[in-house]
């Protein structure tokens, strides 16, 4: 049961595929609104994965930006009773429920029909450990999440963490993050955590929330379409044909999310300065994409919607300007590019400085604790042509440090490797005669 939304069915998807390559015979169902069937019905899947659906109970995804706190909210108030209705329904009796953390009635579910639940989280696991940390100390405090204006530390989490969580409390609906934290709260009624990350990307993390929960916490991730990557229909598409006319590590994608836009005034800006950078972009802009492609002549290709991973792991790109969706870090570890963060919600400000301050592969565009700042186009051209630059020694930096992050994914994902072993250890703990 993944929870509505693109970053979140996606890595959902990965995961369902990875198990179905690494379990032959086990069957999945795979619970999406009639909506979604109608964005993701026709992908390409494996046999074992079966789509089923629950009526469209929640505001349309057009809705959903105009107010997000609203659809958060449906989705965990709305969904759990057709979802058991579901339930009824099947033939085959269900032998574990993978839910997304954030629809927050998975465990529920779980517990009154004694059915083994893993609740599976999209974001970081330090962005999960930051919200378990604020999450123990309201409930210590039975304080309300406005403390956050107040409180100088809190326990097992950062000075940053306390300033991005301030930054959310500011800059997003305080509703948004109050129901992610009660999200949060029902982790300890779960049989098991998953993850979207790969131990060695946070290991320190990986290893405190092991101590704190009393269940098996496997990171499986990155759970993108790495499987798929051979794949795909004969047609090639245009974007993929331009990329191959340029020269290697030359191209700056560009894509700042699959649902929240920057203002007009900043998007003029980032337009201005890339002409002046004369660096070259693919930018995928969604519903502004013709908008845009007026105005970015010919040293940009914009397009609404690519195949992401394909896309990064071209030779052609050399570096990715990204919202920071914890989705979209994963894929551009794996393809080894550098990242240039532009972080504008949620739990995206503390992914930025994982980026930019742990990995070390990648350079802040806005500051995370000032982004309503507008960044220039005279800095973003400098930055830009900075960054791409092949000469300068902190760009060759910033790119070893990508590839070094890449080995130890496509290390993690091998035969033998954390995430390949965590992916095993739990298909044969949901396997039915396991005792959960
Ligand atoms: O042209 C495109 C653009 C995006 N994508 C895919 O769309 C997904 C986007 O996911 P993500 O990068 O995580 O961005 P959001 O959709 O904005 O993700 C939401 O969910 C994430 C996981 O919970 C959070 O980290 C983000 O802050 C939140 O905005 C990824 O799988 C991309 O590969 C494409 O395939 N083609």
């Amino acid at each position: 049961m993944p929870f509505p939304g693109r970053g979140h069915i996606n890595p959902m998807m990965n995961l369902c595929k990875l198990l179905a390559s690494r379990k032959k015979d086990i069957l999945i169902t795979f619970v999406v609104t009639e909506e979604w069937l109608g964005y993701i019905g026709s992908d390409p899947k494996p046999h074992n994965i079966l789509f089923e659906t629950i009526p469209n109970v929640i505001p349309p995804e057009r809705l959903k930006t105009a107010n997000f706190p609203g659809f958060y909210n449906a989705v965990m108030t709305k969904m759990e009773a057709p979802f058991e209705q579901l339930l009824d329904r099947l033939e085959l009796p269900v032998t574990a429920i993978i839910g997304d953390i954030e629809v927050r009635w998975s465990t529920g579910v779980g517990t009154r029909r004694n059915i083994p639940v893993a609740l599976f989280w999209t974001m970081s696991a330090s962005v999960f450990s930051m919200f378990h940390h604020f999450e123990l100390h309201i409930k210590q405090s039975h304080a309300k999440i406005d403390l956050i204006e107040q409180v100088e530390s809190i326990a097992g989490m950062s000075s940053s963490n306390v300033e991005e969580l301030r930054t959310i409390f500011h800059r997003d609906d305080p509703r948004v993050l109050e129901l992610a934290l009660d999200c949060i709260s029902t982790v300890p009624q779960a049989q098991y955590l998953l993850f979207t990350s790969a131990n060695e990307f946070e290991p320190q993390v990986f290893d405190s929330l092991r101590a704190i929960y009393n269940l098996p916490v496997y990171p499986i991730g990155p759970a993108i379409p790495y499987l798929e990557l051979g794949e795909g229909s004969c047609e090639t598409k245009s974007y993929l044909q331009w990329l191959d006319s340029q020269q290697t590590g030359s191209v700056l994608y560009i894509s700042l999310g699959s649902f929240l836009s920057v203002s007009n005034t900043q998007m003029d800006e980032i337009v201005g300065g890339l002409q002046i950078s004369g660096v070259r972009y693919l930018w995928v802009a969604r519903g502004e994409a013709s908008r845009l492609k007026d105005r970015c002549g010919d040293m940009g290709l914009v397009v609404p919607w690519c195949d992401q991973l394909k896309v990064l792991c071209h030779p052609s790109v050399g570096g990715f300007w990204t919202h920071c969706g914890w989705n979209s870090i994963l894929e551009a570890v794996f393809a080894g590019v550098p990242m240039l963060t532009f972080p504008l919600f949620l739990d995206q400000d503390t992914n930025s400085r994982q980026i930019v301050e742990d990995w070390g592969n990648g350079w802040r565009v806005n500051d995370a604790v000032k982004a309503e700042k507008l960044v220039t186009k005279e800095n973003i051209a400098e930055l830009v042509r900075r960054f791409m630059g092949a000469e300068s020694d902190e760009g060759k930096q910033i790119r070893r440090k990508a590839k070094l992050l890449q080995n130890i994914c496509v290390v993690a994902i091998s035969e033998g490797g954390s995430s390949a072993a965590n992916l095993d250890a739990f298909i044969s703990s949901i396997s039915p005669g396991k005792d959960h």
